[in-house]
């Protein structure tokens, strides 16, 4: 791709258009003033009644919200222009500006609003009444460049100009930019196949499948970003999650939403859905791929099951022992199983049971009439019998023992570490395990166990009543001790004095704590981490094809309306419990109402590499096509045989070479898991700023990674170690190598020592095409 006539840049416009930015910049300080001074007025605010109390916790909330969001646009505010035929001229933003007379036309327009959709989706084909697109180019608040497109159609002819691409120049600019380690928005340069994606309506589930480089993941957050500014009200409230594979990828896109001032999304991986539960462990495939069957569900439901025992019940109580047989405890646990509630809600039903059992042994005991007449005891005395024993701790430890209260956490654990357990459960032995770490395939069994065990609430529910006695306490404290010191506390401040007389003379001490207790000011995204149950308003998820069917489970589970938006690549697959066809994955849940949309265009990959990508493509899946890079890198990639015992010292000088090679921008050594460790020493010892480990740090120049970390990754070069081993290491192989060699943006060298796996044999005599 390159530039053209049609796609020109202007250097006698820049200061017109720093003037435009100036103006801008102006507003954005005045703006930023306004809110501040509303939100220190509402802060300031004391009193009145619960509601209006709320009004301004919400104002408040506004107020700050629009703060955070002048701030952070504060680079890149202005980045488009468009001359309408009409005529007219619009500025589009990161956010929108009004101007100080509201009723005037808009200073910028948000890229979010309908207004400013023609600047990604007007051709020369196709103007949509726009005569000149202009990408305004900027630096901190200097305008730096302008890049014109006329959206003529014959002019465009005449220039050879591509009408599949919009704001060619400034896409290509964005394309070779050197990387940093941090995703970067699309926003100026996004393409009408991905606008289309962006601003899909909200219901119902959107599957976006793409190849590699075609921009799912920036797309996948363009539309958080789009959806939570046409649906505020509603999905603020419900909150929005975006569900990634691993640390790592959650912190190379973790500035991309904030760039576009938004921050009340929740970023997450599988393992960090369960409150409570830090799930990092790694285990092998085959394991988490029987974790991750639908076949689990009855695993575990047989799991609770099996530890609701039957076996003769026996207690000490003031001295005698009592002992319900076995027959009965059956049918106190028939009783309690009957009411269907989850294991935790129905042990109380158990215990009542066991209970009465005990209280008639106990009647027979002291009651029974010694002329073998009627017992001796009444209701009321049974009733009362039966109260002693439910309290009796002895009674419930004896009930425990059959029927224990659960956490998810303590089944799942002690499934795990029993081999007989695991038996009774009809499990795979190879579950299997003496340690309690989690694995991020544990996560959707723990949230399927939270739901068999369900939670018994009443004595969080006792808590929170204490807290709000004592919290009351306080308050009427606090009252007593501003009552002793208004005399000489505030004896010159007027203001502060008036409202010390307000707190102490008119409010009573609940009505004081309930003001003083600490309002709920979480977003929802922090309090939808904090809450197992949550129904978000809508979730994204990404590199969904790593999904198991137990984890698309929890998700629905989570997301109740179906409103989703999945991306993904069914030929880039490499967990073994991941999907190799979409609608497998989703028509359990909603059937065939799912929409499915394809993304065409590769932008990261150069062609060159692409055509090594190709074969190792139509050896996953013939049936697949790969889609066609949109730009050359001019860099041949190339492949090296070493001797074995080379290998560390060859990767050593092809790194060097090659972050040489790439000056500011970032190396990644995509190697087999089991060479990461070997490798390791070498390379940090003769490289500065090598990145390595379980979450290598990607602001790294260098990075040595699996294909697995490097999953959803790009780098400016990749230097591909053993891809014979990458392929022979899993049941998926080839699509880890296709992931691994469609990582770079740029350059990509291979080292082996053993033949090279023949899907990239392309590399081994280059293509007549790429060596012309
Ligand atoms: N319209 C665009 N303008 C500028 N850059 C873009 C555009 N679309 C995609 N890119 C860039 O292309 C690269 C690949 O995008 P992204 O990571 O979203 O692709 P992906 O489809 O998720 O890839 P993969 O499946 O291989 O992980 C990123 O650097 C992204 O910023």
């Amino acid at each position: 791709m390159s530039s053209s006539a049609h796609d020109t840049q202007r250097t006698d416009d820049i200061g017109p258009e720093q003037e435009y930015l100036d103006l801008l910049y102006g507003r954005l300080a005045a703006e930023r003033a306004q809110a501040q001074d509303r939100l220190a007025a509402s802060l300031r605010e004391t009193g009145g009644t619960p509601q209006q109390r709320s009004q301004r916790e919400s104002a408040s909330s506004l107020y700050a919200d629009r703060l955070a969001q002048l701030d952070a646009v504060s680079e890149g505010l202005l980045f488009g222009r468009l001359d309408l035929s009409e005529p007219a001229t619009r500025y589009i933003g990161r956010i929108g500006l009004l101007a100080e007379d509201r009723d005037a036309d808009p200073l910028l327009v948000d890229w979010r609003a309908p207004a400013a959709r023609a600047f990604y989706l007007a051709t020369a084909a196709s103007p949509q009444g726009v005569r000149r697109r202009r990408h305004i180019r900027t630096h901190g608040r200097r305008v730096t460049g302008v890049d014109d497109e006329v959206l003529d159609l014959g002019a465009a002819r005449a220039s050879g100009a591509r009408e599949d691409v919009t704001g060619e120049a400034a896409l290509l600019a964005a394309l070779t930019a050197a990387r940093t380690g941090r995703m970067r928005d699309i926003v100026e340069t996004i393409q009408a196949e991905q606008d289309e994606v962006i601003r899909s309506p909200l219901a119902g589930v959107l599957v976006v499948q793409g190849g590699p480089g075609t921009g799912k993941t920036a797309v996948a957050l363009h539309r958080a970003a789009y959806l939570l500014y046409t649906h505020r009200a509603q999905l603020t409230r419900h909150g929005v999650l975006v569900l990634g594979p691993n640390d790592t990828f959650l912190r190379y896109i973790s500035q991309v939403l904030p760039s576009l001032a938004e921050t009340g999304v929740l970023l997450s991986t599988l393992g960090g859905l369960f409150p409570g539960v830090t799930a990092r462990a790694s285990e092998p495939d085959t394991v988490a791929e029987i974790k991750g069957r639908l076949a689990m569900t009855g695993v575990l439901a047989a799991a609770v099951r099996d530890r609701q025992r039957v076996a003769d019940l026996a207690v000490e109580v003031d001295g005698y022992e009592l002992r319900v047989p076995a027959e009965r405890v059956a049918a106190a646990r028939e009783v309690a199983r009957r009411t269907g509630r989850p294991h935790n809600l129905a042990r109380p039903v158990f215990l009542t049971e066991v209970v009465h059992a005990l209280s008639e042994v106990v009647a027979e005991r002291i009651g029974a009439d010694p002329l073998g007449g009627e017992n001796l005891l009444d209701e009321a005395d049974l009733a009362e019998i039966r109260r002693e024993l439910r309290d009796d701790p002895v009674v419930v430890a004896a009930a425990d023992e059959l029927w224990p209260e659960l956490t998810p956490q303590e089944l799942l654990s002690g499934l795990y570490g029993a081999p007989e357990r695991l038996a009774a459960a009809g499990a795979d032995p190879a579950l299997y395990r003496a340690d309690d770490a989690w694995s991020p395939a544990d996560v959707p069994l723990l949230d399927e166990a939270a739901e068999l065990l369900g939670e018994d609430t009443s004595a969080a529910e006792a808590e929170a009543e204490r807290r709000r006695r004592q919290d009351i306490e306080y308050a009427e404290g606090v009252l007593e001790i501003a009552a002793g010191s208004r005399s000489y506390e505030f004896e010159d401040e007027g203001e502060e004095r008036d409202e010390q007389l307000h707190a102490t003379d008119l409010v009573s001490a609940s009505r004081f704590a309930e003001r003083h207790a600490l309002a709920d000011r979480r977003t929802a995204a922090e309090r939808a981490a904090a809450d197992r149950t949550w129904a978000f308003g809508h979730v994204i998820v990404d590199e969904a094809q790593e999904l198991s069917p137990m984890a698309w489970r929890l998700l629905m589970r989570r997301c109740p309306s179906r409103s989703m938006t999945v991306v993904g690549d069914v030929a880039q697959t490499s967990d073994l419990s991941g999907a190799t066809s979409w609608a497998d994955v989703f028509e359990p849940y909603v059937s065939s109402r799912w929409r499915l949309t394809e993304l065409s265009v590769n932008y990261r990959t150069p062609a060159e590499v692409m055509a090594v990508a190709a074969d190792v493509l139509a050896a996953i899946d013939p049936a697949l096509g790969s889609a066609p890079a949109v730009r050359s890198a001019g860099v041949d990639p190339w492949a090296r045989r070493v001797a074995g015992p080379d290998l560390a010292a060859e990767v050593v000088a092809a790194a060097r070479a090659e972050a040489a090679a790439i000056g500011a921008g970032r190396l990644g050594v995509v190697v087999p898991a089991a060479l990461v460790d070997e490798l390791a020493p070498a390379l940090t010892a003769a490289l500065p700023g090598v990145a390595v480990g379980e979450q290598p740090d990607l602001l790294n120049r260098v990075v040595l990674l699996s294909v697995k970390q490097a999953k959803g990754l790009e780098f400016d070069a990749v230097l591909l170690v053993e891809p014979d081993r990458i392929v022979a290491d899993s049941p998926r192989g080839l699509s880890d190598l296709y992931v691994a060699v469609t990582r770079t943006t740029n350059r990509l060298g291979v080292l082996h020592t053993a033949a090279l796996p023949k899907e990239l044999s392309a590399l081994e005599t280059p293509a007549p095409a790429l060596s012309a």
